[in-house]
């Protein structure tokens, strides 16, 4: 992360592990709530996937073992960076490529902010009443901090979101 960004307090950092905790073992049925959602706000988005075909909707398409496999690794760096609250520096240069992977593949950076939205959505899904206006900024903070991280190596790779 860089100098000046807000990192998450001991507090934000509890909601946030104790949340992730909640949600159980088994994240994939989450990943595919919010990325179902993601593609309801977005439903291009499904075409940068080169394993989707134009005639799969996008149930078909949530449910191919490919796109399982992308939930999967979302799932896993949500995780990584939950596992990496105190020292989440440490995965600038990881992030970064990953920005710059998706710049390749042809998604924008504003995309990513509809992800975070997908995600809140999915958290407030996952948690129910348990979800607090507090437990999203906490979470609002930590994923604003990877997508700035991802971003950078986005614009590094020669993006520009205006067309
Ligand atoms: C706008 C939504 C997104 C789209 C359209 C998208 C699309 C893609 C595509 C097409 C690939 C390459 C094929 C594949 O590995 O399945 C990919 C790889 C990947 N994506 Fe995404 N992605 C999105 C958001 C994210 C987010 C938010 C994360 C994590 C926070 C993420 C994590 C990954 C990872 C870990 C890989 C594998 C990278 C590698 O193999 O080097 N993606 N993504």
């Amino acid at each position: 992360m860089e100098r000046g960004e807000v990192r998450p307090s001991e507090r934000n950092k509890a909601m946030i592990r104790e949340s992730w905790e909640r949600l159980g073992k088994d994240k994939l049925p989450h990943g595919t709530v919010m990325f179902t959602r993601l593609f309801e706000l977005d439903p291009a988005l499904l075409q940068l996937f080169q394993y989707n075909t134009s005639s799969s909707s996008p149930q078909e398409c949530l449910s191919s073992p490919e796109f399982t496999e992308h939930i999967n690794k979302v799932m896993q760096v949500i995780d990584t960076a939950v596992t990496h609250l105190d020292e989440l520096d440490s995965l600038n240069e990881y992030l970064a490529g990953l920005g710059r992977r998706h710049q390749a593949v042809g998604v924008k950076t504003n995309s990513f902010t509809m992800v975070g939205e997908s995600f809140l959505y999915m958290l407030e899904c996952g948690l129910e009443t348990a979800y607090t206006s507090e437990i999203r900024d906490a979470w609002v903070q930590l994923y604003s901090l990877v997508v700035e991280a991802m971003s950078r190596g986005w614009s590094s790779n020669g993006g520009s979101n205006s067309k």
